[in-house]
């Protein structure tokens, strides 16, 4: 039998995060999380979804005519078949990048995708399941991203990233969590530490509000 993902939803969108900011890009959203991030905007994502071959995937995604595409989710290293179906669609030609939590060894992924790694925060309740060594296998493509839920997150954020020069292995976003930090501040407070890190506001949710599906 062919292998087969959990599906949550696919569909063409601007992106919303990350250097590929503003980009047509298709979502993939794979279904099934391990972690509960207190402030998840994809909770809708934890269960359900729908079983689909890769090339059932890759079929429709192609039906969208667009070069970018996202994998994310819910945890999409989380399923095994996740790892055949980036490269699967790096093959295809697309330039393909993972959204992920951090919780799981991005070693094995594709060298071909652009990952995106979230370092989780006090503020998030999960910080106790970040891979550390993770950080020994980024590259100048991926980038690192820590989403803040208040001040003590931002210092916290702040404080790791000069003790170890994150910025020095890859690009480095700072997010506001949606609604809990106001991004003014944020702006503030990067801008008084004169920090080397890129502040990003979810540009999906500024211009379509917070749902699913955009
Ligand atoms: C929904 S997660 C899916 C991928 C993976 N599980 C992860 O956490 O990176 C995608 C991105 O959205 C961020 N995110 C989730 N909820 C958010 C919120 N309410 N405000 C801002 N960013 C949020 C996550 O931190 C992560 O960077
Ligand atoms: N437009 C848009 N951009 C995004 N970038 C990362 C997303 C995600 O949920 O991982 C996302 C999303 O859900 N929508
Ligand atoms: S790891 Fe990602 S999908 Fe899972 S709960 Fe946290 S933000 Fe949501
Ligand atoms: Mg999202």
């Amino acid at each position: 039998m062919s292998q087969s993902l959990r599906i949550t939803e696919i569909f063409h969108s601007l992106q919303g995060e990350t250097s590929r900011l503003g980009l047509p890009t298709v979502f993939v959203r794979l279904t099934g999380c391990p972690l509960r991030c207190g402030y998840c905007d994809s909770a809708y994502a934890f269960h359900g979804g729908e079983r689909m071959s890769i090339s059932a995937i890759l079929e429709e995604v192609a039906r969208h005519g667009t070069p970018y595409v996202c994998v994310t989710g819910g945890e999409p290293l989380a399923q095994a078949g996740c790892h055949d179906l980036l490269k699967r669609l790096c093959d295809a030609g697309f330039s393909v990048s993972l959204e992920t939590s951090g919780h799981l060894p991005i070693e094995t992924v594709d060298a071909r995708v652009s990952r995106i790694v979230d370092i989780k925060t006090p503020g998030s309740g999960e910080v106790e399941k970040n891979l550390w060594t993770n950080l020994n296998h980024l590259g100048a493509h991926d980038e690192l991203k820590f989403v803040l839920v208040h001040r003590h997150d931002y210092e916290w954020a702040r404080d790791l990233l000069l003790d170890n020069g994150l910025h020095t292995l890859c690009p480095v976003i700072f997010s506001p969590v949606w609604e809990s930090l106001p991004p003014r501040e944020l702006a503030e407070w990067v801008i008084a530490d004169k920090l080397p890190v890129r502040v990003q506001v979810q540009l999906h949710k500024i211009l379509w509000g917070d749902k699913p599906g955009v």
